[in-house]
């Protein structure tokens, strides 16, 4: 999504905000960088994809780990590129095409700065809420925008789901889109009078630069626990990524979950730093936390508790998402809602008032004498935390349909399996996006994890790698008062296999199963 509106930026403007590290040189003028003139070329906008090239952009020839964009400089100078940014490596390729190209050591380390150059800073002109954590984003971002909402916004929205915009809305491709998308997007948003908006901040974001030259009014932070070990060495090299978003280019200030001990420990290190103010939460009852989330109520479909703060603040409220890690995410939105100025009793209305969030916790009801759920669990924390949640509220036996994505983090695996096979009754090992990888072997890795837990505590477990024949089966094994969750791929609509993506949607499949189950059983 891109702003209607095209501002004009002449070229020579960005070298000067680059400074002496960038050569702008333009093969056609036959000048060296000293002298070349780049002020008569002007931008409009950016991208980093030669397929999205528009008139007047500046195309960002980033290197990757599959190819070098600088590869199709000659398709966006096609597309009708006014110019290239690039790092020496893709400069041949650039300058082939006769346009003006900007050199620099790390393009994706300016590609922040540069994109709100050239759609004149509009995140600061926003109130932006970002949120951070392995876990959680994704409620937390949601329960924001309802927050904001309340408090009279018009409110914006950018996560894994999607990216809403007033009325309109578009599927993300990534949490957190790329700089040059993003402030495209803020840009858009501010056209249509959004400038609120809660945003999820990806660990891979702040490792590749997507939220470079933007400041968050807020920057929260979850939890933390394993995943993404495929992209970062360690999970402390993991942890300090996140904890990037808490300094003071990123943000102003910080709120933290006081429970997690990952979170404890940025406390310290943000304190430590003397320029980030930090408030913390807890809905597990630590007395040192600012804001406290006492006498929790659950509920098999949300939660009552009340919120005790600063200032002798003590007020009921309530979250309609199920699980006490969604008090968790609530306290992390009232908190955030409250740092960015919003009154308390309207950041808990607007909280309450919530609806649910795609594919996370999300019921299908079809007629059937057992629950049925989709969630989007695919980490052994998130696994934990789910089927904990709803061990409480089970009365029959708990099941779990899951599988792990191919070309991600291996080692979570059989943590994964591990964490299925303790603590639900009956487990179904499957596919979930295996991408090039061969999907009996992923399911392997989980086995072993399967194979830690004790014969005697251990679940039953079935392995069907197709997905739709593993939920059918899971369906058919239900009785009245069990529950059943679907795990991994939530609000996903199809199943990476190879380079396809062949349609599929657990909610629509989950429910289909239901269906023929009922329908057999009325024969
Ligand atoms: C590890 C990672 O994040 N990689 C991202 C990175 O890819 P890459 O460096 O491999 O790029 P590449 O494919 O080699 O291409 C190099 C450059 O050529 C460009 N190109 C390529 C082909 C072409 O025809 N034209 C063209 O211009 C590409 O746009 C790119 O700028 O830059 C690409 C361009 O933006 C991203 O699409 C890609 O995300 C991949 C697809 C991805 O799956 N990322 C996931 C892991 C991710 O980012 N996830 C996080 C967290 C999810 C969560 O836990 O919530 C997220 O924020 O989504
Ligand atoms: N605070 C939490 N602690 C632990 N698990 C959680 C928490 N919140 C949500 N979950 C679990 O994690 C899953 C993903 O939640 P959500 O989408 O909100 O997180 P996310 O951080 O955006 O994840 P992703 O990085 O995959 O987009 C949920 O479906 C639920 O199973
Ligand atoms: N944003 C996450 C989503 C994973 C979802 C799960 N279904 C999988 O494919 O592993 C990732 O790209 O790692
Ligand atoms: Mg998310």
């Amino acid at each position: 999504m891109r702003p209607d509106h095209k501002q004009l930026r002449p070229l020579s403007e960005l070298a000067r905000l680059l400074g002496p590290d960038a050569f702008v040189t333009c093969v056609d003028q036959g000048l060296d960088e000293e002298a070349a003139d780049p002020g008569a070329t002007v931008i409009t906008g950016i991208t980093h994809d030669s397929r999205a090239v528009r008139p007047g952009d500046l195309y960002a020839a980033l290197p990757g780990t599959q190819v070098h964009g600088a590869d199709f400089a000659a398709q966006a100078a096609e597309a009708g590129a006014a110019a290239i940014l690039t790092d020496p490596d893709g400069y041949d390729r650039a300058a082939a095409t006769r346009l003006p190209v900007v050199t620099v050591a790390d393009p994706r380390s300016v590609l922040g700065e540069v994109s709100a150059w050239v759609y004149g800073h509009p995140a600061d002109r926003m109130l932006l809420i970002g949120t951070t954590g392995t876990s959680g984003k994704t409620s937390v971002s949601y329960l924001l925008e309802s927050g904001l909402r309340a408090a009279g916004e018009k409110p914006g929205l950018i996560g894994t789901v999607e990216m809403r915009v007033g009325g309109e809305r578009v599927e993300s491709a990534l949490t957190t889109p790329e700089a040059t998308d993003l402030h495209g997007l803020f840009a858009a948003m501010l056209e249509q009078d959004v400038a609120a908006t809660a945003m999820e901040v990806s660990s891979h974001a702040l490792a590749l630069g997507r939220v470079g030259g933007t400041t968050f009014d807020v920057a929260i932070f979850t939890n933390l626990s394993q995943d993404h070990l495929d992209f970062h060495s360690d999970l402390r090299e993991y942890f300090e990524t996140k904890a990037k978003l808490f300094t003071p280019g990123f943000a102003k200030v910080a709120v933290v979950n006081r429970d997690d001990r990952f979170g404890r420990a940025l406390v310290d290190m943000v304190a430590a730093g003397g320029e980030v103010p930090v408030t913390t939460f807890s809905s597990e009852g630590d007395p040192e936390a600012d804001w406290r989330a006492v006498d929790v109520r659950l509920g098999s479909r949300g939660s009552t508790f009340r919120v005790v703060g600063p200032g002798g603040v003590e007020l009921e409220a309530s979250v309609g998402l199920p699980g006490p890690f969604n008090v968790s995410n609530a306290m992390a939105a009232i908190v955030g809602l409250v740092e960015a100025g919003v009154p308390v009793h309207t950041a808990i209305e607007g909280v309450a008032a919530a609806a649910g969030v795609p594919g996370r916790m999300q019921r299908v009801e079809a007629g059937q004498d057992f629950t049925a759920m989709v969630d989007y669990s695919h980490k052994p924390g998130a696994i934990e935390a789910v089927l904990g949640s709803l061990r409480e509220v089970t009365e029959g036996r708990l099941t779990i349909v899951v599988g792990c994505g191919g070309d991600r983090d291996r080692s979570k695996r059989p943590l994964m399996g591990e964490a299925a096979a303790r603590l639900a009754d009956a487990v179904v090992l499957t596919d979930d996006n295996p991408r090039s990888e061969d999907p009996l072997v992923i399911i392997g890795s989980m086995l072993e994890g399967v194979a830690k837990v004790a014969r005697g505590e251990r679940a039953r477990v079935t392995v069907e790698p197709d997905r739709a024949e593993a939920i059918a089966l899971a369906v058919d094994r239900a009785g009245p008062g069990d529950v059943l969750v679907v795990a991994g791929k939530g609000h996903e609509r199809g199943q990476k296999v190879l380079d396809e993506v062949l349609p599929f949607d657990d909610t629509q499949v989950l429910e289909e199963a239901i269906r023929h189950r009922l329908a057999r059983e009325k024969d």
